[in-house]
């Protein structure tokens, strides 16, 4: 019987990992996108062939998992009328989490007892089936639940599974903000080259290219980074001057540095939702 997926919100990553999905041959009819924006859900529709709804309360939520893919101030109060959508249905369906920065026992509070969760950390290369997505579940979880996520997971790139959830941070800030790190890098370079005298447009076939040959080099040679960059490293040639110039602004530190405020990012976020749902329950207990 075929598994049906519902994604409570259809935005960035939830196209990517839908695309992910259809490209691994998961029929659309078989998932549900619910997106307050009628426009996300005609582009999602017209693309893929999924089924969508604009509205969370009246969305067919007959489904076996619900993809949580609003943003993390948002998510309270679409899965507060997701459950009141569910009902108290007697096949609760798995919750699977890709929002940054809630934590399971949070999520827990605003799902309710009946459903459980599993969390996730995917990237946007997922559309392309090159994702990178970081996984944890409870010891609670079934094991055919954890290989159910598993196998969603895994239509969108490689799947990493970790013990603790606090991992979870450290996997957004790297392979979920990842993406932009080296965006960055290359619209980087782009303006250098631009500078220095390439017109724009070779100047960006360059640099793409150039990221793609490398990103392909280091999963597919069998060398590690390191021996990679030695490689292309002549001594006294031209690469050892601009990586001395990155040395020298200390770039290894600067990177550890940036990943280090998206977890810490990632953890406040964690507190400011705890505490948001702690007074939310305080407040239906002083009724
Ligand atoms: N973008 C990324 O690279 C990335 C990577 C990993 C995880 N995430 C996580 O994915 C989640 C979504 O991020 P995004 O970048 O796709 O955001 P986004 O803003 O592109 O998408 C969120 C969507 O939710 C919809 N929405 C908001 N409230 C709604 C409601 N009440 N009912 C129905 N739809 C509603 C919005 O219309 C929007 O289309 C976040 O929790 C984020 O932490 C994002
Ligand atoms: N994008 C989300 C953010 O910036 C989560 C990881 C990537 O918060």
């Amino acid at each position: 019987m075929s598994t049906r997926i519902a994604f409570l919100g259809g935005g960035n990553m939830a196209a990517s990992l839908v695309a992910g999905l259809r490209q691994a041959g998961w029929a659309g009819t078989d998932i549900l996108v619910v997106d307050r924006n009628p426009d996300k859900c005609d582009a999602l529709a017209a693309r893929h062939g999924v089924t969508t709804a604009t509205s969370i309360a009246e969305a067919d939520w007959r489904v076996d998992v619900v993809m949580l893919a609003v943003k993390p101030q948002v998510m309270a109060g679409a899965i507060a009328e997701m459950r009141t959508a569910l009902g108290r249905t007697s096949r609760a369906p798995l919750a699977i989490s890709i929002a940054a920065g809630i934590p399971l026992r949070v999520l827990a509070t605003w799902l309710g007892d009946d459903i459980e969760c599993i969390r996730t950390m995917p990237n946007t290369p997922s559309q392309l089936g090159v994702g990178a997505t970081g996984l944890y579940a409870p010891p609670s979880i079934s094991a055919d639940r954890r290989d159910l996520a598993d196998r969603i997971m895994a239509t969108a790139g490689i799947n990493v599974w970790v013990e603790q959830e606090a991992d979870i941070d450290t996997i957004i800030a790297t392979s979920g903000s990842g993406p932009a790190y080296y965006f960055a890098f290359m619209e980087a370079m782009i303006d250098a080259a631009t500078d220095m005298g390439l017109a724009r447009d070779s100047a960006r076939q360059l640099v793409l290219q150039t990221a793609l040959g490398a990103a392909r080099m280091a999963v597919e040679s069998g060398d590690d980074p390191a021996t990679l960059r030695e490689k292309v490293t002549s001594k006294g040639g031209t690469t050892a001057e601009a990586l001395a110039y990155f040395n020298n602004a200390d770039l290894a530190a600067t990177v550890a540095g940036a990943m280090q405020a998206a977890a810490d990012r990632a953890s406040v976020l964690a507190q400011e939702l705890a505490e948001q749902a702690a007074d939310t329950h305080n407040t239906n207990d002083d009724r």
